[in-house]
């Protein structure tokens, strides 16, 4: 088949039970065999090639036909996922803190004002993924400010280290260095979060770090009206770094409220699987597009001159050119590189701490096979699950409490009605005391809890998934998952919200019968280090049990009256 033209032949079977067309795209044999979309299982390919015998035998020619022909079949080779060689050999970042802390001094060409700032916040060492990344991008910074011939552009870099291992100061630090020479006030750097809270507490941070400087740190999360964040962005001259949230910042670049993102140096990406889940809302490419928007406007000779990276051939490596980093950070960075292609990457460089671990039982060859990502467990943390019914749990969390001391305690569960009702119930039966944190509660009433929690004032938090990635409360000392996780990466965050900075922790998970085999393969296999059952004996319980029924049937009245 020569031509371009589509085709239509038909052929019919030789019982004549139905007539096909074949529409063919000047293809050749192999697309009409159409093997490249069938399933992987060998099970499958068996049946197919029975099938295919089948038919071969039963078909004889009638002369009136074409007779395609080609139809041998093969075996499909099985395809093995291979991770590009940035993936599968990343630069290892150590995971036990405490034996590889870093003397401030020790860490090269980190300024006099950043080490002065962090001996007056009383840290003298520096965590793994501080010491390994911060040079890094100093480096790759002191590089890519030679704006001329051969346009130097860094690698992204991206970095997975386990919750608490302080990759938040792995970035603030080294983009508070490479802009704080800077002459003009422009936005050099932004760093996008998930939600209000995160934005929050790493703008603290950038502030913290730039007081003394001259840099101007701007969030854009919605914490202000939006004319009032328009005013602290207008003319662009006010802000150096911006911390957003991507909803806020989308809308500031689209109703052109004068943000603007031509001069950005540093991209920085937390929480980066959680960002790339939210690229159906098209934020990074808007950005994106902000930053490039002066490519074709100025002239050629224009020091800030930029265009979207191509192919590199001689006439492009000529003009001068800005560099746009990105910096992607998570605890559980995905492995998958058809995600991590979304954010378009530029000579990537992975740092983690996933792939220096020893091997464990779990990595030998008798183990089943790993179908998930494997991510890093904070060393301090111990993990318990605990079997139980479902109208035990309540109990379950008055014993931790009033019996075990466990607080200051953060308990999830997986909606923000069971918070709430678990918070009614907890308030009722008194002598602890709760709060509950989901978005029943406004802004700053969540500001307002976390604080209070973080204060001491709080015993036990109830909340749902708003406060289990990122958030930074000092001292937690137990996480409870009253309600068993769905994912691995939620289960991850959650229980990373203890055991931070390299200090101990402990979570326990409440299993149901039907949820115990899956729980606990999915943990296993996620590479925790071990995950203890907790028997909790009937006896322990029986003194509370009593007051117990009796709030249960406080609390019905409670919310019959409410629902009213
Ligand atoms: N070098 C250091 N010395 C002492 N404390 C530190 C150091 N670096 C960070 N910390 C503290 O460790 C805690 C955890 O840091 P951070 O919030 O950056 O962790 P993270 O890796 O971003 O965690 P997550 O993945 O949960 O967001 C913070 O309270 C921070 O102040």
């Amino acid at each position: 088949h020569t031509s371009a033209e589509t085709k239509s032949i038909a052929y019919q079977s030789v019982h004549g039970e139905f007539l096909q067309s074949v529409r063919m795209i000047d293809s050749p044999m192999t697309e009409i065999d159409g093997r490249e979309d069938m399933g992987e299982g060998e099970e499958e390919e068996k049946e197919d090639a029975e099938a295919g015998n089948d038919t071969r035998e039963k078909t004889s020619a009638p002369a009136e036909f074409t007779v395609l022909g080609g139809f041998d079949l093969k075996s499909v080779q099985k395809v093995h996922r291979v991770l590009p060689q940035w993936l599968a050999q990343p630069d290892a970042i150590h995971s036990d803190i405490k034996n590889h802390l870093v003397p401030v001094l020790d860490v090269p060409g980190l300024c006099v004002h950043l080490v002065k700032k962090l001996q007056n916040n009383q840290i003298q060492h520096l965590f793994p993924v501080q010491a390994e990344v911060i040079p890094v991008i100093l480096e790759g910074a002191q590089q890519g400010l030679l704006i001329g011939q051969g346009g130097y552009k860094p690698p992204d870099i991206c970095v997975s280290a386990p919750t608490g291992s302080g990759k938040t100061l792995a970035f603030v630090l080294p983009v508070i260095q490479v802009l704080m020479e800077r002459v003009v006030c422009e936005v050099r750097a932004l760093a996008v979060l998930p939600t209000k809270e995160l934005a929050q507490q790493v703008w603290k941070v950038f502030s913290s770090y730039a007081e003394g400087t001259t840099l101007k740190v701007v969030m854009l999360a919605g914490h202000k009206s939006f004319s009032a964040e328009q005013e602290s962005v207008i003319m662009s001259h006010l802000a150096d770094i911006i911390v957003a949230t991507p909803g806020r910042l989308v809308d500031h670049i689209n109703k052109s409220s004068g943000l603007c993102l031509e001069h950005l140096r540093f991209l920085i990406i937390d929480e980066a699987d959680r960002m790339i889940d939210s690229m159906h809302q098209s934020w990074l490419s808007q950005v994106v597009k902000a930053v490039y928007r002066t490519g074709s406007e100025t002239e050629p000779t224009s020091v800030f001159r930029r265009t979207e990276p191509k192919h590199i051939t001689a006439a492009s490596l000529s003009p001068p050119a800005m560099p746009l980093q990105k910096l992607l950070f998570s605890a559980t960075l995905t492995q998958n590189p058809e995600k991590l292609q979304q954010l378009g990457l530029h000579q990537p460089r992975l740092f983690s701490s996933a792939h220096s671990r020893p091997a464990t039982t779990a990595d030998t060859p008798t183990a089943p096979p790993h179908k998930q990502d494997r991510f890093d467990f904070p060393q301090g943390l111990t993990e318990y699950y605990v079997h139980c019914t479902l109208s035990k749990k309540p109990l379950l969390v008055l014993h931790f409490l009033l019996r075990m001391k466990l607080s200051p305690m953060l308990c999830f569960t997986n909606s923000r009605e069971a918070a709430h009702r678990l918070f009614l119930l907890l308030q009722l039966f008194g002598g602890v005391q709760v709060a509950e944190f989901s978005s029943r509660l406004s802004p700053a009433e969540r500001k307002k809890t976390l604080k209070e929690f973080e204060q001491g004032k709080i015993q036990m938090l109830v909340s749902t998934d708003a406060a289990a990635r990122g958030i930074d409360i000092h001292g937690v000392k137990c996480v409870l998952n009253y309600d068993a996780p769905q994912y691995i990466r939620t289960y991850i965050h959650r229980i990373g919200r203890t055991a931070r900075a390299g200090k101990a922790g402990l979570a326990f998970t409440f299993l149901l019968g039907v949820q115990e085999k899956h729980f606990l393969q999915m943990v296993m296999e996620a590479g925790s280090p071990g995950i203890h059952k907790q028997i909790i004996k009937a006896e322990s319980l029986k003194g509370m049990e009593e007051r117990y029924q009796q709030t249960l049937r406080e609390l019905q009245e409670v919310i019959r009256e409410k629902a009213q």
